[in-house]
């Protein structure tokens, strides 16, 4: 049987947290797999909290977000996180081999994605000895690994120098070509020139 066809679609959505004033509202759109989102806006704006929403964490106060084809999401944070003493290999190899994968066959894909990250140089080194910006594509490396449908990232350039933050872009957007819902939320100039599309909560509301 056919895999059902993946699909975001947010009708109407708004957010305030108790005690806020309004982040954005009336916001709809549709997120389908080739594209990459950009979420653009201001510090504070609300695109963490519109990852958030899409993510099925946080109930939007407005409006509703109906997720069609979506069993796995995978998000990546904007402060990485891992296991101090555990290489940057086994981070990548962990969602392979959670899903059946022997270790050889995931270490092999795993060093594979590292490569497209720029990581290969770090394969064998402790995630406590990886820089800010190598620790954070070791976050989209493993989430990658994860198989995800929908791809919610925060800020994925914001460490990284010109040259490195070109690949991870290029690789954003060959990871949605693969069938991929990619959302990145982003100041950065770049980023945004590569996301299919912008949706700009700065232009949403913000004069409350
Ligand atoms: N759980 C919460 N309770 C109350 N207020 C919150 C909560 N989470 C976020 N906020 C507030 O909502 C606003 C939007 O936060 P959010 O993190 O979504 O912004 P952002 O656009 O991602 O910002 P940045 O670019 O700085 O990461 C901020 O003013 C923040 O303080």
């Amino acid at each position: 049987m056919a895999e059902p066809a993946k699909l975001v679609r947010a009708i109407g959505l708004g957010h305030r947290f108790p005690g806020t004033a309004e982040l954005f509202s009336g916001l709809t759109f549709e997120l389908h797999p080739g594209q990459v989102t950009g979420l653009c806006g201001p510090s504070g704006s609300g695109k963490s909290t519109l990852l958030s929403i899409l993510a099925g964490w946080v109930a939007p106060a407005e409006g509703t977000l109906e997720r069609t084809g979506v069993s796995r999401t995978g998000w990546v944070f904007q402060n990485p996180y891992g296991v101090p003493r555990r290489s940057a290999l086994d981070h990548v190899s962990l969602p392979l081999l959670a899903q059946g994968w022997t270790r050889g066959q995931a270490e092999r894909r795993a060093l594979e994605v590292m490569a497209d990250f720029g990581l290969t140089a770090v394969a064998d080194r402790q995630f406590r000895r990886l820089s800010g910006g190598e620790a954070q594509r070791l976050m989209l490396a493993r989430s990658v690994c994860s198989a995800p449908d929908l791809l919610l990232v925060d800020e994925p350039t914001a460490q990284l120098d010109l040259r490195t933050a070109r690949t991870v872009n290029r690789t954003l957007g060959a990871i949605a070509q693969d069938g991929t819902i990619v959302v990145i939320a982003t100041h950065d100039p770049d980023t945004r020139a590569v996301c299919t599309r912008v949706i700009d909560l700065a232009e949403r509301g913000r004069d409350h």
